[in-house]
């Protein structure tokens, strides 16, 4: 899927302001920002939930406003906004095949049942953890091949938790679709993202692959003589913490010429620390304004 120069403004305010994003089969894509970021707008929009004030997004090249038929290769379920509550898994079952032409009937049943989801169910009097194993189901069973799913473990124990992402991850084993989740738990993310998109000031800001990121960047925290950071710490990194003469800080590019340069400036302490989503995202949301005198390279 390709999204180009997208934007959606609401009641005259722009919401998502120039998206432009590749999404490949077999990538894990985790959306992350703010409240009220535009996560859910992304998806309303990408969806056909809304029209797009600009742009335009085309699977295999192929614009999905001309051709109608490609929306059954998005699955998209509105938190906020849908039809489940008053219908039986049953009768949803019916729905959902007559909306995916490609709907995998035999898996639906056969999870349905292991997880002791009775088809006269009603979906309102499920508890939020059969609600939301319910809904994994379904996504994977639409053989869409791009699933996007806004929050799906929010309000879930974590046996259920463990039971959804074990559904969803042995699907992307099986299947190369490409699959967007929005959450507010990075630790939750982490374990099974590939990439990860940071929207920030109605844009995404920030695009990682988990690898790379991994690979070349670093958590550092270091101790200089003085209070005054170094210049060359403030060129080449973020800053995450600064407390008294403690500076903790991530590297995004980080390279033995790098570790060279910093210690030169002869730090009483030097230490790699593990690196963690939440660090990246706390550095490129959470200081916004506070450490802009210290930002790196964006996307
Ligand atoms: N229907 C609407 N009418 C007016 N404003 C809206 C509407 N939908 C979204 N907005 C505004 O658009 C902005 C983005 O909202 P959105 O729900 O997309 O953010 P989000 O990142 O999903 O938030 P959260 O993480 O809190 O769910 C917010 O400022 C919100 O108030």
């Amino acid at each position: 899927m390709k999204i180009e120069s997208l934007v959606k403004n609401i009641d005259q305010r722009v919401i998502l302001n120039d998206i432009n994003l590749t999404l490949n089969p077999g990538e894990i894509t985790g959306l992350i920002g703010r409240n009220g970021s535009g996560k859910t707008t992304f998806f309303r929009s990408i969806a056909g939930h809304y029209e797009l004030d600009h742009g335009k997004i085309f699977i295999d090249q192929e614009d999905i406003q001309s051709n109608k038929i490609l929306k059954q290769k998005i699955f998209y379920i509105d938190e906020q906004y849908n039809f489940l509550s008053n219908y039986t898994l049953n009768k949803l079952l019916v729905f959902y095949q007559n909306a995916y032409a490609g709907f995998n009937k035999e898996k639906y049943l056969s999870l349905t049942k292991k997880n002791n989801l009775n088809p006269s169910f009603k979906y309102r009097s499920m508890s939020k953890g059969m609600q939301g194993l319910y809904k994994m189901i379904l996504a994977i069973c639409s053989n869409a091949e791009y699933l996007f799913l806004d929050e799906p473990l929010d309000g879930l124990d974590l046996i259920v938790k463990k039971n959804v992402l074990g559904i969803l991850l042995d699907d992307v084993s099986e299947n190369h679709r490409s699959i967007i989740i929005s959450s507010h738990n990075l630790n939750e993310l982490e374990s099974i993202i590939d990439r990860a998109l940071i929207l920030k000031k109605n844009q995404i800001q920030f695009d990682y692959h988990l690898e790379v990121l991994r690979e070349n960047a670093r958590k550092i925290q270091m101790v200089f003589k003085t209070k005054k950071v170094p210049q060359l710490i403030k060129e080449n990194s973020r800053l995450l913490h600064f407390q008294g003469r403690v500076v903790t800080a991530i590297f995004e590019h980080y390279t033995d010429e790098l570790k060279k340069a910093i210690q030169a400036e002869q730090p009483i302490l030097f230490e790699e620390l593990p690196l963690t989503l939440e660090d990246v995202f706390e550095v490129n949301l959470a200081h916004d304004e506070s450490n802009d005198c210290l930002q790196g390279e964006s996307v």
